[in-house]
């Protein structure tokens, strides 16, 4: 994060920003365009909202700032669902400014947290610290208590609080499917990365550490929750190599026949 976007200064044209609490907005930020929600992976959906709140920011001369939550609000409650991530809070935010986000606000989700209730939240955190001129979400954002709050909800609080919302209609990812980071990890879960890339409008990306394998060859150890598509072999490319066959293993790892991976941080698109 970059310090110094308060007091009605607007962000240069370069200038982006990754606060990781809405402590860490400061005094004085906004007004703004939020759009808000989980964002996990980026996927065609998310584009579509955020092209939307960075265009209204554009015509108002205001910065547009993604609010995101992390970990996943269902991890957190023990909701039944599978919320393995599609992508790092960091490759989160950095899809956002490619898409024209100006500041990524995490806001950390925990059980106090997710007690607040959808008026409490707005003014948390729309109203207070970001100052949030308009609002734009996709026509099925659920938020606040017992997920109560809904697009209507948001329409009257902002009515009250000086903020317009925006609905956005919801993006398929083929007939009949809406797309969504569920989608891409049902996809992934059944070995489909050719319909995980369809989703996300680029391939599947997984991010870890590159390490000999002791066999002559490299694996990528990635963390426990993240998404990996089923055991099996695929097509992968990494740093300039590639496509290469690769091989999902039941163990969050992936091997690469070479050995000519630098050691370290690193990560491998899963193109077919
Ligand atoms: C302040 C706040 C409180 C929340 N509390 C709950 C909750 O009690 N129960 C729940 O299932 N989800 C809760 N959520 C999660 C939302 O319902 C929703 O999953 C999340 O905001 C992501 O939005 P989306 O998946 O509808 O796009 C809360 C979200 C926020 C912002
Ligand atoms: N297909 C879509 N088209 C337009 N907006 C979408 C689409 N899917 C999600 N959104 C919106 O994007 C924001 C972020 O949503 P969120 O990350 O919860 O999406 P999701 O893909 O449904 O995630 P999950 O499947 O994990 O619940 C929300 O405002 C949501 O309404």
């Amino acid at each position: 994060m970059r310090a110094g976007l308060g007091a009605d200064v607007r962000p240069s044209s370069e200038e982006c920003v990754l606060w990781r609490a809405l402590g860490e907005v400061p005094a004085g930020f906004g007004p703004s365009v939020v759009t808000l929600g989980v964002f996990d992976g980026v996927h065609r959906g998310h584009a579509r909202l955020i092209d939307r709140a960075v265009g209204f920011g554009r015509a108002r001369n205001l910065p547009a700032v993604l609010v995101t939550f992390d970990p996943h609000p269902a991890r957190v409650l023990g909701l039944p669902r599978d919320t393995a991530a599609l992508s790092t809070v960091e490759r989160r935010a950095d899809l956002a400014f490619g898409l024209g986000i100006r500041a990524v606000c995490v806001l950390p989700f925990t059980r106090e947290f997710a007690a607040l209730s959808p008026s409490e939240f707005v003014e948390r955190a729309l109203v207070e610290r970001l100052r949030a001129e308009a609002v734009v979400v996709g026509a099925d954002l659920t938020f606040g208590h017992r997920a109560a709050g809904t697009v209507d909800t948001l329409r009257e609080l902002g009515e009250q609080r000086g903020f317009t919302t925006h609905g956005v209609g919801l993006l398929p990812a083929e007939a009949g499917v809406r797309c969504s980071s569920t989608h891409v990890r049902a996809c992934l879960r059944r070995g489909d990365v050719r319909g995980a890339a369809r989703a996300l409008g680029r391939p599947h990306h997984v991010e870890g550490t590159f390490r000999p394998d002791g066999h002559g060859r490299t694996e990528l150890v990635v963390a426990s929750g993240t998404a990996l598509p089923a055991p099996g072999r695929y097509w992968g490319r990494l740093g300039g190599l590639g496509p290469l066959p690769v091989w999902v293993t039941g163990e969050q790892r992936v091997i690469v026949p070479v050995t000519s991976v630098r050691p370290g941080p690193g990560g491998i698109d899963f193109v077919a």
